[in-house]
């Protein structure tokens, strides 16, 4: 009588068992929390959208919070709106992540940096061929290249000890998965998550955590001026994942972040779409390794229903143009 038990026991409950021991060894770099309050959070692109969410989250939790954009007149304005929102007046900084002497600059007048998120980011979608190489290099230089400027500008003062630091970097589901009309964007965010995987294995015996956060279409000005130029395909390849408003993708962040997250996924289908695209990634919770190792294969078969009907809208609406 007890031997459907037992067996299911014996093939199922003991290897997974197992699997989770071992498993608990294994996962490097080791878990690790990192504290928020009483700390210096730099946020770049603090003055819209996903990186204002942040900066009146971070100043909500008792944080010291800077933020650096281009303008001005916005940085002001995100100033004041926190102030009203928090109490908490944060420092702003206007410069260009492009220009390494600036971005130098700015973060030398602001201290030592406790978690610095490079948010900051910029996107013209479009079919690579019809693309201007300027575009093309706007996107990369500013995602890319403006996220090398600001970690080479904070690392020397994070590696001043006092704590576990996050360098964060935000990419995209499209950082994850290559969207038509996003050859340059994807190019540009993926390069981020190649960034972090070294990095962190530099900084590690510095006690700094690298975290890569990867929303979905998100509720932000600069998503309002994307859809209006945005590709018919595209918009409906990105509705695969469900649409977010800023505020909770800066919560699913910021708890990434103090989580010590390598992986930050926002919604349920980043979930899905970062157990299938786990790779070689550092993976320091054995629960999410777990989830890795045994969903991989069919999630594989999820990513190809997916591509499936990408491909299927992709033709469509070609021939829908002819
Ligand atoms: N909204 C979405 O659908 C998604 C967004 N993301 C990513 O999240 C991040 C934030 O996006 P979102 O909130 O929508 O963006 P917004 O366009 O609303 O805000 C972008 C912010 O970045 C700043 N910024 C842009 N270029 C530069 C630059 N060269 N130097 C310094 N600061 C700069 C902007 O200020 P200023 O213009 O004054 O410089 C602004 O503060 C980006 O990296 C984006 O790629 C990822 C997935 C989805
Ligand atoms: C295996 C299971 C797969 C699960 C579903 C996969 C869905 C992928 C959708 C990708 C959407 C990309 C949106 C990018 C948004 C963005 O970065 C711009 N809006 C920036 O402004």
């Amino acid at each position: 009588m007890a031997s459907p038990l037992l067996f299911l026991v014996l093939i199922v409950v003991a290897p997974a068992a197992v699997l989770l021991l071992a498993l608990s060894f294994l996962v490097r770099p080791r878990p690790v929390k990192i504290p928020v309050k009483g700390r210096h959070v730099f946020i770049t692109g603090g003055s819209s959208g996903i990186g204002l969410a942040l900066a009146k989250r971070a100043a909500r939790e008792g944080a010291r919070v800077s933020i650096l954009a281009r303008s001005l007149s916005k940085l002001e304005d995100a100033r004041d709106m926190i102030r009203v929102a928090t109490g908490v007046e944060v420092a702003i900084y206007s410069s260009d992540v492009r220009d390494g002497a600036a971005v130098q600059k700015a973060v030398d007048a602001a201290g030592p940096i406790d978690v610095l998120i490079c948010n900051h980011g910029v996107i013209v979608p479009q079919e690579m061929e019809t693309q201007s190489i300027e575009d093309i290099k706007f996107m990369v230089d500013v995602n890319l290249m403006g996220t090398f400027h600001l970690i080479r500008a904070a690392l020397p003062g994070m590696k001043r000890g006092g704590g576990p630091r996050s360098i964060s970097l935000m990419s995209s589901q499209a950082g994850q998965v290559g969207i038509y009309g996003y050859t340059a964007y994807s190019a540009s965010k993926f390069a981020l998550r190649g960034l972090g995987e070294a990095l962190q294995q530099e900084v590690i015996n510095d006690d700094i955590h690298v975290s890569l956060i990867f929303p979905p279409d998100t509720e932000t000005p600069g998503f309002v001026q994307e859809s209006k130029i945005r590709p018919e395909v595209t918009s409906k390849i990105a509705g695969s994942s469900v649409g977010m408003k800023a505020d909770d993708v800066a919560e699913r962040t910021l708890n990434g972040i103090k989580s010590g997250s390598f992986i930050v996924p926002c919604n349920f289908d980043g979930l899905m779409l970062a157990i299938a695209t786990c790779g070689l990634s550092p993976q320091r919770s054995y629960l999410m390794a777990f989830c890795e190792v045994t969903c991989a294969g069919l999630l594989r078969f999820v990513a190809l229903c997916f591509q499936w009907g990408w491909y299927a809208t992709i033709e469509k609406c070609s021939a829908r143009k002819k």
